[in-house]
């Protein structure tokens, strides 16, 4: 994170979805943030979204000449769908470097909760961590983060910011919305009720393996992912088991304000932080491994069904018809025998230009 640097006359798009969270998204934003931007004299434009994609398709065709960064006061599905966005645009390169906000409004807060946590502060929670967001938007505090290409055997292409999750916590993920109301504690709730109907995914994994001698490369890293029709190269690993629990490629350091799932991860570490748990684990053992994910002790347990390993690449392949994938939170198949491949790089090069659906690629993220 670079030194305080707001520029004179900062403009800033505040988009707020009014459902996010609680419900309580707007009301969070004018009791505690309003005050903070007008004591800060920043000029800022609210945008109530209305619908799904109403972000996405306001940042697709906005003149970005008009902003200095644009905030998404909401979950992470809101920035989501404001970085597909940008991604979608025909100037991508340049528009993926608008600097990017985040002010908790939703009930998981991600990527609120790691920024929060890279700026060294100690751990904060609900409005203290809004609090927190505000306050780093109000200093213009600026840094890059990565993005993950994900290629879906849909054709589909997406970039992602924080997981791609499928099986045990996609499902909680997934499940837990209609809990939304009580806020962060959907996913404990989730968590009680998923682990009483504990299910077996079956599917292949295969990754590739970050070396201690790679360097931390800017280059273009779509070259990274062989086509899906074709069987990944020697340099990868293929996962023996085909039996999982969960698998999780995360990015950031949080999976919720309260889940410090990769307590090693930076924002812009390049890495791809791939955990699984393979068959066989027991009730208790899956759901100790989540309460100790509260402090990052997780990797701790010794737990031997957890695996963790940092790659550059992945490829994800179910085979049986259970279980949904979810990417930064939001569903994006009901697998019916998907194959999945991603891959994260560092900031400086972007993947070509779309179609949006052709091979894979990393690029950069100004958070
Ligand atoms: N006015 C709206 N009405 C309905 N859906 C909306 C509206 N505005 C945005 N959305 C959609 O709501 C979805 C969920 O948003 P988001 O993840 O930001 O909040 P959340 O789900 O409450 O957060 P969390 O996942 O942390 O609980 C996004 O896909 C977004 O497109």
């Amino acid at each position: 994170i670079s030194e305080p640097q707001r520029p004179r006359g900062m403009r800033v798009m505040i988009l707020v979805n009014p459902h996010s969270g609680r419900g309580q998204a707007l009301q969070l934003f004018t009791g505690h943030v309003q005050g903070m931007l007008t004591e800060a004299a920043i000029p800022y434009t609210l945008v109530i979204t209305e619908h799904q994609n109403h972000a996405r398709e306001l940042v697709r065709k906005a003149d970005l000449s008009q902003w200095d960064a644009l905030v998404i006061m909401s979950g992470d599905g809101l920035l989501f769908e404001v970085i597909n966005g940008l991604m979608d645009r025909e100037d991508w390169q340049e528009a993926i470097q608008t600097p990017l906000g985040i002010l908790p409004g939703g009930s998981g807060n991600a990527l609120a909760a790691s920024v929060h946590h890279y700026s060294q502060s100690p751990p904060a929670w609900n409005e203290e961590l809004l609090l927190s967001c505000g306050f780093m938007l109000c200093k213009g505090l600026v840094g890059s983060m990565d993005l993950v290409s994900i290629h879906l055997a849909s054709r589909q292409r997406l970039f992602s910011f924080l997981s791609l999750a499928w099986g045990f916590v996609a499902d909680v993920d997934i499940e837990s919305e209609k809990y939304r109301h009580v806020g962060a504690i959907r996913f404990l709730m989730g968590t009680l009720v998923r682990l009483a109907t504990l299910k077996v995914y079956q599917g292949r994994l295969a990754y590739l393996p970050v070396k201690e001698s790679d360097s931390k490369t800017r280059a273009l890293l779509d070259t990274l992912l062989p086509g899906l029709d074709q069987p990944v190269p020697e340099s990868w690993t293929v996962v023996r088991e085909e039996d999982f629990v969960l698998v999780l490629a995360i990015y950031q350091s949080h999976l919720a304000e309260d889940l410090w799932t990769a307590p090693g991860a930076m924002a812009d570490d390049g890495l791809i932080h791939l955990f699984y748990v393979t068959a066989g684990i027991s009730r208790p053992a899956l759901l100790r491994l989540f309460l100790a994910m509260e402090k990052g002790a997780h990797l701790a347990c010794g737990c031997p069904h957890l695996v963790y390993e940092k790659v550059k690449a992945l490829r994800l392949e179910p085979l049986t018809p259970q279980g949904m994938i979810t990417v930064d939170g939001e569903m994006v198949e009901e697998a019916h025998f998907p194959v999945l491949g991603g891959s994260c790089g560092e900031p400086g090069q972007a993947p070509p230009p779309v179609p949006p659906y052709i091979r894979a690629a990393a690029s950069s993220e100004e958070a």
